[in-house]
């Protein structure tokens, strides 16, 4: 007579997935032993006020094997299924883009730190405009990092690395943090420091943050007073605006973020301490990025190797970037303008952020030519 063994797995409600029905059976095969897996359900009536009867429904596996494997099973099955679980809710898992709800509105029972949509940003390395060379060499710092759970843990480091992406706007700094976002499979969290009232609020913040993920903060020297002693220049070496100052999109961002600046009072220090101190009691890893259209206005403490440890030059778009843009965006891999163009962008500095605009047709009626005598 067949001997059978069973093992009864409760499981959550909200974990349940719908791809079961109730009381179905699947076999499954590890190492040669067969076993037999079905669902069922359990409801047992609550006790409720209400005419009509609720009930608490209790859902589990039961779990059938031959007596004889129970050792195998026991100890190396369920663990296989439960890794293989785990791993399986890692691809599927929708990725989250978070922003962070300004401190002044944080108290409440039901208020939250975090407000978050789901990460659709379609960015990939391929996709982005820069050298082949520049694009591999942070895909491999990427992989060394991600990888580097044992490293770390060996070295006595907190499992985190700090990327700067600096250069003038329109470059794809934010296109670049899509792109490693993507990369990784990581979740972003972008937090608006001028929102943030002070150190104290920043560390609350960043403590609710959860392992796999990048924390973005953008236009830093426009965030905060990062800069020491040094005075904040408004205008360029010749009294001139700025192209950024120039720009009515940038000024006005630039504007709003010197209003919350005066309001906000999260310190270099307390920055320095969230990079440096924090990430010892959070478990997982992180990676955190600063943007800047001006790196020479930040403060070398902040920006340091070791905080920053990798600083990426975002720079106006050269022939090689030309080249990804235009196959993205007209499928083209080569054309007889070409040439004229690489002339073009070795004489004149054009953001591949304009270069893409150019790119892209604004109506049926045009063409690849058209879009290309954009450039002459
Ligand atoms: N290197 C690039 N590769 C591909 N697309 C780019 C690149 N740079 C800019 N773009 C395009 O231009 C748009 C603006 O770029 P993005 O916001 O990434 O620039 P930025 O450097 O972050 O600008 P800012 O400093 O003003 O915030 C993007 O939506 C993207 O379509």
């Amino acid at each position: 007579m067949l001997r059978i063994s069973r093992l009864r797995l409760p499981v959550k409600a909200s974990l349940w997935s719908s791809s079961w029905d109730d009381y179905e059976e699947v076999t499954d095969v590890f190492n040669g032993v067969k076993v037999w897996w079905s669902s069922s359900f359990k409801a047992t009536p609550q006790q409720s006020l209400s005419y009509f009867p609720v009930f608490d429904e209790r859902r589990f596996f039961t779990l059938k094997f031959h007596r004889s494997h129970r050792e195998i099973i026991t100890e190396k099955y369920v663990e296989h299924v439960l890794k293989e679980g785990k791993e399986i809710a890692v691809r599927n898992r929708q990725r989250k883009l978070y922003t962070n709800n300004p401190s002044d509105n944080w108290s409440g029972w039901k208020s939250t730190k975090w407000s978050h949509v789901v990460f659709e940003h379609p960015a990939t390395f391929d996709s982005l405009g820069m050298e082949t060379k520049k694009k591999e060499e942070i895909k491999k710092d990427l992989i060394k990092f991600s990888k580097g759970k044992n490293y770390y843990a060996k070295i006595g480091k907190a499992w985190k690395r700090g990327y700067l992406l600096y250069g003038p706007p329109g470059t794809g700094k934010s296109t670049m943090i899509a792109a490693m976002a993507n990369f990784l499979d990581y979740d972003v969290y972008d937090i608006e420091l001028t929102t943030v009232k002070d150190n104290s609020d920043l560390r609350k913040l960043l403590i609710e943050t959860t392992g796999k993920s990048i924390i973005v903060i953008e236009d830093i020297d426009c965030s905060l007073d990062l800069t020491g002693q040094r005075k904040k220049r408004e205008k360029d070496e010749n009294g001139d605006e700025t192209d950024e100052e120039k720009d009515p999109i940038s000024k006005k961002k630039k504007e709003g973020k010197e209003e919350g600046k005066r309001s906000s009072k999260v310190t270099l220090s307390g920055l320095l301490n969230f990079i440096d101190g924090i990430w010892s009691a959070c478990g997982g890893e992180r990676i955190i990025v600063f943007t800047t259209n001006y790196v020479d206005r930040l403060d070398p403490a902040l920006i340091r190797r070791g905080r920053m440890d990798k600083h990426i030059e975002m720079s106006y778009c050269c022939f090689e970037a030309f080249k990804v843009l235009a196959k993205n965006y007209l499928e083209l891999e080569s054309h007889e303008l070409f040439g004229k163009i690489e002339e073009l962008m070795g004489q004149t500095e054009i953001s591949p952020a304009d270069v893409a605009e150019n790119l892209m047709p604004k109506s049926d009626e045009e063409d690849v030519e058209t879009c290309l005598k954009c450039f002459d």
